[in-house]
């Protein structure tokens, strides 16, 4: 790649301060590398998966080429099952788009037990998980670009 690489972040809103804490993470970490980036808005981490989806086939249609992607949101476990098929139906649907159409992907989507644990996770001066994802995501394009894939 000759140029800086362009991410597309996607992110889910649900708890939007959560939200808030990891894309600054992310974001300081993908203006570190120098790559730019877009941004969208979903409502949970259920639709990430469509959004994702959605992503490709505007870049199909000639929309904006994106060399990778990162994913941001939380899920925190409540009273019912209803954590086990956001949390793992969402990880289900984005490995296979990933698999499928060899996506360079960060997966920044925190699943947790409780508030705690997602903002020790979420803030940039501690786990700063939104970083890591953008680091993720910028390593595997970078695996793309080394397979000529
Ligand atoms: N409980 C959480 C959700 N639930 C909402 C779903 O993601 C979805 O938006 C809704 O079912 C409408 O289709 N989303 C999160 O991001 N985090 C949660 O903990
Ligand atoms: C993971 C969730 O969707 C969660 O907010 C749902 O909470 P509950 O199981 O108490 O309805």
């Amino acid at each position: 790649m000759s140029s800086a690489p362009k991410l597309l972040i996607i992110e889910a809103r649900f708890y939007a301060d959560l939200a808030d804490a990891l894309a600054e993470g992310a974001i300081a970490a993908l203006e570190k590398a120098g790559a730019s980036f877009d941004r969208i808005e979903v409502p949970g981490v259920l639709e990430i998966p469509a959004a994702l989806s959605m992503a490709l086939t505007a870049m199909e249609n000639d929309g904006e080429i994106y060399d990778g992607f990162v994913l941001l949101g939380c899920v925190i476990r409540g009273e019912t099952s209803h954590y086990d098929i956001v949390a793992n139906e969402s990880a289900r649907v984005i490995l296979d788009l990933i698999v499928d159409a060899d996506l360079a992907v960060g997966n920044g989507i925190l699943t947790v037990e409780n508030d705690d644990q997602a903002w020790a996770r979420a803030r940039k001066e501690d786990k700063d998980k939104g970083g890591a994802a953008a680091q993720a995501a910028l390593a595997m394009i970078a695996l793309k670009e080394r397979l000529g894939v």
